[in-house]
Formats: C-alpha cells, structure tokens, sequence
C-alpha cells in the first residue's frame, strides 16, 4: 500500500460532494496497535472528529474481505425471507427492550443479543463479521478512554458492554408507499457502527442543521455516538443525530452493531472540570430505552431530559 494511504484521511480526497462533509477515517492500516505512532494519531483524530460531528465514517479497506460482506448481506436478505411467524421466533426480553423482531410499516428490525442465533446466516461469516465490528468497536473505545486520560478504566468499562446486532430492511419506496425510513433521533447505547448495502438511505444531522447522505461502499462502516456516550463524555461528545430517508428502488438493507453499557455510568471525576461542570446523574441505559419507548411518538428523548443535572 502506498505511504500516502496509511495516513488518516479527513476529509476523504475522492469523496463525492456528499460524502466529502464525512468524516472519513481509515482503519484499514494492519500497523495500527495500541502504542503505535499510527494509533497515537488515530486516536486524536477519533476524538476530535467525534467531538466535532458526533460520528465519522471508518474505512476498513482489505479487512473486510467482499466475499464476507456478500454472505453476510446474502444471508440477511434470506433471513428476512422467513414467513412472519418464523420471524417473531426472535423475541425480545424484559430487560433489553427493543431487541427481537420489531417490524413497522416502513422497515423490519431485527435486533439480536446473539449473533449465532441467525440461522440463516453462516455461523462461521456472522461469528467473523461480528468480530470484525467488535474489534473496531473495541479500538475506538480504547482511543477515546485514552484520549481522555482514563485509560485505567477502560478494561472494567468493556466488561459491561454488551453488543447487539441490528438487522434492518426497507422495502423500496413504491412497494411500502413511503419514503420515510426511520425518523429523526439519536441512538441511546454508547456506540453504533453500521454497515449497509448498496441503496442508500442514512441520513446525518450536521451541527449547522443539514442532512448528510451517507454514500455506502462494502468497505465503510459508519461509526455514531450515542446517548451514553455523550453522559459517559460529560457532553464532550454529543450523540449523533440521524434518520432514514429512501429514495431509490431497491430494497436497502442495514446491518451493524450497538453497543450498550451494561451498568450504571457515573461520570468520571477525572472528565468533570470547570468547562466541562456536572452534566448529568447516574445512568442507566437500558432504562433509558424503556423511557424512549415510553416516550414513543413525542419524538426523540435526549440524556439531557432523561437524566441531566
Ligand atoms: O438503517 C440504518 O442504517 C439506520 C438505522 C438506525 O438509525 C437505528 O436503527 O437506530
Ligand atoms: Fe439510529
């Protein structure tokens, strides 16, 4: 590879007029290990673009091989093929709401504790697809702890995440009868990285009020802050705010990960200062789904109105 591309890119030189406003990140350098001087750099940057949007689009090059993405957005699709009832086998439990078959009128959701439990999916493929994204999940939560000097508690804080995969299908605007996918709202986990065929769809609210249209490729994967990590950051990162809009057609599928804290988050002594006084009270954030749902049509429940200061 040459040396130009194991630069971190921001923002992506060959980017399209949309995607130039993302940015982009590139995880694909094999180099990059705790330590490193490439990590060192990647670790600034994920902050500071995290601090800055709130998301960024992380680029995994040769590290997701199109042979995997393929079985995995195959195996997908077949899996969203079962009959219904078949469907709602996938259940979802008391204390993670939200997760098991969640169809709306405008997409269908699937948001399993186990990745294994997909049997339609290869075991082998969704085992490594999965490991894949934990493993980027996992680099871009050291960054950040180290970033912010609080390195010491990043083993105990992984202990209690815990990682969902989502599955989502739209059908195609003229088929559903409606262009709206997901409405307009933050993720209430720590992190979410999704993945996603080729229709595009997801759409990304700057901080001057405009919407970004993510250009997908089998590569990228699109990392967003969410609600607990902005009470985990005491507002140092603000969770992203996004929604699904389709315009074309075909048929869009979504795949990914989020991550949940399993434990109450206390903000960090080391992360209350005088810029940054006491945002918020100890968190919860499987309440704080039960307390969106709860919300329901009011729109999106922010960590502000659910557990601020
Ligand atoms: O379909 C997507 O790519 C995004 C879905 C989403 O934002 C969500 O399920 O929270
Ligand atoms: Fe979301």
């Amino acid at each position: 590879m040459p040396h130009d591309q194991h630069k971190l890119r921001y923002p992506f030189a060959m980017a399209t007029q949309t995607h130039a406003k993302l940015p982009v990140l590139d995880f694909s350098i094999e180099e990059l290990k705790p330590g490193s001087s490439s990590w060192l750099s990647a670790r600034n940057e994920v902050c500071r673009v995290l601090e800055d949007y709130g998301y960024f689009v992380a680029e995994l090059g040769n590290k997701v091989p199109l042979e995997l993405h393929n079985t995995m957005f195959g195996g997908v699709r077949e899996l969203f093929n079962f009959p219904t009832e078949t469907k709602m086998k996938v259940t979802s439990d008391q204390i993670k709401p939200c997760h098991g078959y969640t169809p709306t009128a405008q997409y269908e959701r699937m948001l399993i504790d186990n990745a294994t439990s997909t049997e339609k999916i290869q075991k082998e493929s969704a085992n490594s697809y999965v490991r894949l994204i934990a493993e980027l999940d996992q680099m871009v939560t050291r960054m950040i702890f180290e970033n912010y000097g609080v390195e010491k508690y990043y083993g105990s804080h992984m202990e209690f995440a815990t990682r969902s995969l989502v599955l989502l299908k739209y059908a195609e605007p003229q088929k559903s009868g409606t262009s709206k996918g997901v409405g307009i709202h933050t993720d209430k986990n720590f992190i979410t990285i999704l993945h996603q065929n080729h229709v595009k769809g997801l759409e990304i609210k700057t901080k001057d009020d405009d919407w970004i249209v993510f250009d997908p490729s089998p590569s990228s994967f699109i990392v967003l802050a969410g609600g607990a990590l902005q009470v985990w950051s005491n507002d140092r990162i603000e969770s992203c705010v996004h929604r699904v809009t389709l315009t074309e057609s075909e048929t869009r599928y979504s795949l990914g990960l989020f991550v949940f804290h399993d434990e109450i988050l206390h903000v960090l002594e080391e992360l209350v200062d005088e810029k940054y006084p006491l945002k918020y009270k100890p968190f919860n954030n499987f309440e704080f789904v039960k307390a969106q749902v709860q919300y329901g049509a009011r729109g999106d429940l922010t960590v502000k109105a659910f557990c601020g200061v």
